[in-house]
């Protein structure tokens, strides 16, 4: 069955599917529906991309119905991080949207806000903070109800096998950084070293009374030998707080605390 008909959680939510391809239709379909309500609703759908795995997982997106129905020309797409490296690189989070996705679909090329890729990491976060800041000032971009701070329709999350997301890594001091809302790393642990991200309140609506927008964060891998899960597991509480959704594959949530993987969070899609 379908995941559930997109709705404004009171908590956080766990949505478990049985591999890959189940996890990715089910994906499709609430892109596909968070779309659709974003745009009934303002006229926009904003979306914040990772890079890495995810991208894959949104594959069902460039097929039948999805290419015909979603609504192109209304996405307006950004990036929750990225490696500060050009745009035609390998390890470019850009590059792979576009080879994956955003080449096979008729979005708007004026519509994809990628980032400053001939400048320094520090003038990057800098400068994609400032174009956001201009998207929020003419509401392309909605704002909180609270903060005058963005509200993307919808962050999408990917979690590194050593607990990061966006390019937010456990332990770093780059995730005190709580005054922008995009911020640079020179010393990423994981080349390439320098990226930039959406900060820990900005990405993850850490300290916010109400959190900016629905979230969703996928995880389709086993449990690699790679995976600290005592490095990650602080992220859950902030991951599972109203409008969070995490999406995994069955044998990912073996990792997952017990309080979330079998207990209040868990939603049957079944
Ligand atoms: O470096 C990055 O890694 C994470 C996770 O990637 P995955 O391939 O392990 O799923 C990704 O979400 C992030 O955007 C990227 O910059």
């Amino acid at each position: 069955m379908a995941f559930s008909r997109v709705r404004h959680n009171d908590r956080g939510a766990l949505r478990v599917y049985d591999g890959s391809d189940d996890l990715a239709i089910n994906l499709a379909e609430y892109i596909a529906e968070l779309s659709e309500a974003s745009v009934r609703d303002h006229g926009v759908f904003s979306v914040a991309l990772s890079g890495g795995s995810l991208i894959s997982l949104m594959r069902k997106l460039c097929e039948a119905p999805y290419n015909m129905t979603v609504d192109w020309a209304r996405w307006h797409i950004f990036w929750a991080d990225e490696r500060v490296v050009s745009k035609s690189h390998s390890d470019s989070n850009y590059k792979l949207a576009k080879d994956v996705l955003l080449s096979k679909v008729p979005v708007v090329p004026s519509h994809i806000h990628s980032i400053n890729d001939t400048v320094s990491a520090e003038e990057a976060a800098n400068d994609y903070e400032f174009v956001i800041r201009q998207l929020v000032r003419t509401r392309t971009i909605c704002v909180s109800d609270i903060h005058d701070c963005p509200k993307f329709d919808l962050i999408l999350l990917g979690m590194g096998s050593d607990g990061h997301v966006a390019s937010l890594f456990p332990g770093h001091e780059s995730l005190g950084e709580s005054n922008e809302w995009v911020t640079f790393l020179t010393d990423a642990p994981k080349p390439p070293h320098e990226r930039i991200t959406f900060t820990l309140p900005h990405a993850m609506a850490r300290n916010w009374n109400t959190p900016p927008g629905p979230y969703c964060t996928t995880r389709e891998k086993s449990q690699e030998t790679t995976f600290f899960y005592d490095r990650a597991v602080h992220w859950f509480d902030d991951m599972m707080s109203p409008n969070f959704t995490l999406v995994a594959t069955g044998v990912w949530t073996s990792v997952l605390p017990p309080s979330i993987s079998s207990g209040r969070y868990r939603e049957h899609c079944q």
